[in-house]
């Protein structure tokens, strides 16, 4: 049997971070580094002080705390922790390609091809290669290209194993997973792997596969989960016109068993860092093997979740009677979802892009993300210059004050702490009449109908 006593992890962000940190802290008896190039993110996962982890996620500053020095570590030096490796992850980014052939579409794989690259120049060693980052169906058929014409006569044996553990629930997701899974060819290697996550894994839930099955899953997951929400938003728009409450349409589908209650809950539109990129390069590998209608098909899924978003700020800009130049509206969430600080996609940009054309003025607040962010991401888009963006967006640190003579608010994430605040002294300090966009159906709207807010909900 393959022994493993020490792990590198390659990329330290969203899922390189968490999922070493709970494997480390599962298997005290393996070494895990995680390495990355990005010396101020790798400064900030070495912290003393706990809150300042790169990453927000509940639990994870105690698994951290519990394992770090102990058996995970964090690092720079990328190539030593490859060399005393016997299974390296690549935890890398894979973002949409912006330029050249396939790009808006396709899968960036640079990363992953450095990372390649650079495995092949320094192992010495035997060494499991590990596909942890999400990437396009047949990739491993590249990296063992790589590896093998490139690297100093060693073994290396691929496995894919991709990551489902959504932001904000990351802890609790891989301390228990629906599933684990780990596509290979060697039988020996994939066993290695299955031990390590058998520690704390029943067996039944880890599930191996051929390689080409276990990456494509990765992408068919998110595509399907990003289905859901963009069916039940294309529901909700129906339901606007027809007098029907898209709550009450989902809890009565997902009461069958065959639907499933969970991802219908209609929304401004979904964002994250992964489900576009995937359902894109679902789309482009389709393409690629001239199945235009499986293409076709599953573009829908982001051409609905671009109208959503669209959609929610023609709702805004029409309700303020056709013109929001030169009111304030209050942004409540910048992050794509609760519980965490990533705005990678988050709907909040492009409804804040669109008021913006219209001469609107922001005021946005989010309990964990920062000014710098927000402006990073406005700023990311290009439409305006940073001076501009700076000018027309404020980012403040207290709710109430984001909402001052706000002409409307705009509920953009669903931080349950919003559920909390005092809406009446809210109301007691807009403009009249005062003007609610739930894009998360978050808020009771009984409630804020009766202090006098005139409410719009997603789907009601
Ligand atoms: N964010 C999420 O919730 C999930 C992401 N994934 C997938 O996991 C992969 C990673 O995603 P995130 O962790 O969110 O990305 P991220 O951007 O947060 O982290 C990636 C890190 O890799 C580092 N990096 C890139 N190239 C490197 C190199 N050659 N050497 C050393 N470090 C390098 C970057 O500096 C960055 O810190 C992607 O393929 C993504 O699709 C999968 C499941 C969930
Ligand atoms: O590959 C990935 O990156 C991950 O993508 C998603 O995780 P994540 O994007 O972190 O978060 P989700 O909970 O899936 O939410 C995605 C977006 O959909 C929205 N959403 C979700 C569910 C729903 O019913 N309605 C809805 O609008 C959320 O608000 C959010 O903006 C998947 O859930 C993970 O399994 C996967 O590992």
């Amino acid at each position: 049997m393959r022994k493993i006593n020490k792990i590198a992890c390659i990329g330290a962000g969203y899922v390189g971070g968490p999922t070493m940190a709970v494997i480390a802290q599962r298997n005290p008896n393996i070494d895990v580094t995680v390495v990355d190039l990005n010396a101020i993110r790798i400064a900030a996962w070495n912290d003393a002080d706990l809150t300042k982890l790169p990453i927000y996620e509940p639990g994870l500053d105690q698994i951290v705390a519990e394992a770090r020095g102990r058996n995970l570590f964090f690092s720079t030096d990328v190539e030593s922790a490859i060399d005393q490796a016997d299974m390296i992850f690549i935890s890398v980014n894979t973002p949409t390609k912006t330029y050249g052939k396939g790009k808006g579409q396709a899968a960036d794989l640079k990363f992953i091809e450095l990372c390649a690259r650079q495995i092949a120049r320094v192992a010495t060693t035997d060494k499991i290669v590990v596909e942890k980052s999400t990437l396009p169906v047949r990739t491993a058929e590249a990296l063992k290209s790589i590896l093998h014409n490139t690297g100093n006569n060693v073994k290396f044996d691929i496995l894919s194993n991709p990551e489902f553990l959504a932001e904000g629930t990351a802890v609790s997701d891989l301390q228990n997973p629906d599933r684990v899974l780990i596509g290979g060819e060697s039988q020996e290697a994939i066993q290695a792997l299955v031990n390590i996550y058998a520690t704390w894994v029943p067996s039944e839930r880890i599930i191996t596969t051929n390689l080409w099955s276990s990456e494509l899953s990765k992408l068919v997951a998110n595509a399907f989960l990003a289905q859901r929400v963009s069916s039940i938003n294309a529901i909700s728009e129906l339901c606007e016109v027809t007098g029907a409450d898209v709550n009450e349409v989902a809890h009565a589908i997902g009461m069958d068993s065959r639907i499933g209650s969970k991802f219908l809950k209609a929304s401004v539109g979904f964002g994250g860092s992964c489900f576009q990129k995937d359902i894109l390069n679902l789309v482009y590998i389709a393409k690629s093997y001239g199945l235009q209608e499986v293409a076709d098909y599953w573009e829908q899924v982001i051409i609905m979740n671009d109208h959503q978003k669209i959609r929610f700020a023609d709702n805004i800009i029409k309700t303020l009677y056709n013109t929001v130049n030169g009111k304030n509206i209050a942004f409540l969430g910048w992050s794509f979802k609760k519980d965490t600080n990533d705005t990678r996609e988050s709907a909040a940009i492009y409804v804040a892009d669109h008021l913006l054309d219209e001469q609107a003025t922001i005021t946005v607040y989010d309990p964990k993300v920062t000014a710098e962010q927000i402006y990073a991401d406005l700023d990311y888009l290009g439409t305006r210059t940073s001076e501009e963006n700076r000018k027309l967006v404020k980012v403040v640190n207290d709710p109430y004050i984001a909402c001052q003579d706000a002409h409307a608010i705009a509920v953009l994430t669903e931080w349950d702490a919003f559920k909390t605040y005092n809406w009446k002294l809210i109301y007691e300090n807009m403009y009249k009449p005062a003007f609610v966009f739930d894009g998360r159906n978050l808020l009771d709207k009984k409630q804020l109908n009766e202090i006098g807010f005139q409410f719009y909900s997603i789907g009601q």
